[in-house]
Parts: structure tokens; sequence; C-alpha cells
């Protein structure tokens, strides 16, 4: 492949600010998505924004699996009632009352679901990068799901990622072979409207720490 490098100065003020305002406007939908549909070529762009996240080795390991179909999505919708369950009868009663309150996903009335995976023999079992940190395979996925989930900020399309589900179920359900790890389990659909902080923390259930008080200089724990 012919090597060509492309000019990389900083982008144009209004660009800087889009990327900024995509960052910082995102948020975890439940509850906002349209009944409207989420056309094909906003999915693909979606899907192409997450293929060009950076991966260890290159290896690529993800793979999209679009979920229309009202049955399966009703088939999640189960399996993380049953988690949501065993979920809130984990918290100490004062914190269980306000679990319970919350609104944790959005599977059924989101027009898409997009179940993310990991091949976690995509590049072999030890390919580049991962000689010494097997895991990177997984933090890869997560950057394509980060990838998406901006890019959906600036389509107006909301993304919600439902982690109360067990990897049993979602491996029955999508019928995962062994090597591959489902990953992310989102809700996709237009939204008109966003909360402008985290959802949990309007609701009481944590706040956003002081950047300042997680940054260490040379030393882990050392201000
Ligand atoms: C890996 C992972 C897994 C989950 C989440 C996120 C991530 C990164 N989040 C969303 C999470 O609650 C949310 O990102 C934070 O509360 C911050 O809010 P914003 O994303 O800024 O709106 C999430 N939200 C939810 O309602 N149910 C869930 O199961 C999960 N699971």
């Amino acid at each position: 492949m012919t090597d060509t490098l492309a000019p990389a100065g900083p982008f144009s003020a209004p660009e800087r600010d889009a990327v900024y305002r995509a960052i910082k406007t995102r948020r975890d939908v439940r509850s906002q998505f349209l009944p409207d549909p989420v056309s094909d070529d906003v999915l693909r762009r979606l899907l192409t924004a997450a293929h060009h996240a950076p991966s260890v080795g290159l290896m690529q390991p993800w793979n999209f699996v679009v979920i229309r179909d009202p049955s399966v999505k009703a088939q999640v919708a189960q399996a993380f009632s049953r988690a949501n369950e065993e979920a809130a009868a984990m918290f100490p009663a004062e914190r269980r009352a306000l679990y319970s309150s919350l609104k944790l996903q959005g599977i059924e009335q989101a027009p898409v679901n997009l179940l993310i995976t990991c091949d976690r023999t995509r590049d072999g079992a030890t390919g580049l990068g991962r000689t010494h940190a097997p895991d990177m395979d997984l933090h890869s996925t997560v950057c394509a799901v980060q990838n998406l989930w901006l890019a959906a900020r600036a389509e107006g399309v909301g993304v919600g990622w439902v982690s109360i589900v067990t990897d049993a179920d979602l491996r029955g359900i999508f019928g995962l072979p062994d090597h591959v790890v489902p990953v992310a389990y989102l809700c996709i659909g237009h939204v008109a409207e966003l909360h402008t902080e985290p959802e949990l923390q309007v609701k009481g259930w944590a706040n956003r720490l002081p950047l300042d008080d997680l940054i260490f200089t040379d030393r882990w724990g050392q201000h």
C-alpha cells in the first residue's frame, strides 16, 4: 500500500467545538427514544465510526449484531428483568428503593438494538500487542463502542448501554460460539431531548467526580 501523510494540524475552532460538544453532551439514553426508524444510511455511518476505532495489532475483533426483531428484543428484555431483580437484591435496603426506581434500559422502546461482540481468536492466540496483555482485544472493542456512541450524538441518535444481563443469557439468545464475548448490548434510536447531566446524577445515584482529584503526578496516589 502506498504511504501517504495528510496534514494533522488542529481542527478549525467550529470543528473542534463540535467534537467537544459531542463528547460533553453525549448521554446514556433509557427513556427518550422516539419511535422513528433509524435509516440504513445512519446505521451504516454509526457502524463505520465503530469500525474505525483503534484496535490492538489492527485486530478489529468486533462484530455487530443488528437487532430489529421484536421477539429477539423481548428475550433480551426478559433476561434484563431477571438480572435486574437479582441486582436490586444486592444493594443495601437504603439504596434498593432508589435503584428500583431507576429506568435502566430501553430495549423494546428503541427501534434498533445492537450487540457488539469480540472474537478473541481473530488474530490468533497472541496477536501483536496482546502477547502480554491478552485482554487488549476486549479493550479495543470498547473503543469501537465509544466511537459509535459519539458519532450517534452527532447524528441526533441516542444510545443506551445495557449491562444488567448475564453473558450466559446473551450467549444463548444470540448463539455466540465460546470464543466470542458479548461486550456491549446497546439500545439505539433517534432522540429529541437529552439530559444535560448524567441521569444517574440527576436522580441522586452518583455524582461526577472532580477531575483534579483523579489526576496524579508521576506516581499513583500522588497529587
Ligand atoms: C460499560 C457500561 C455499562 C453500562 C453503562 C455504561 C457503561 C460505560 N450504563 C450507562 C451509565 O450509567 C452512564 O454512562 C453513566 O451514568 C454516565 O451517564 P452518561 O453516559 O454521561 O449519560 C448503563 N446504564 C443503564 O441504565 N443500564 C446499564 O446496564 C448500563 N450499563
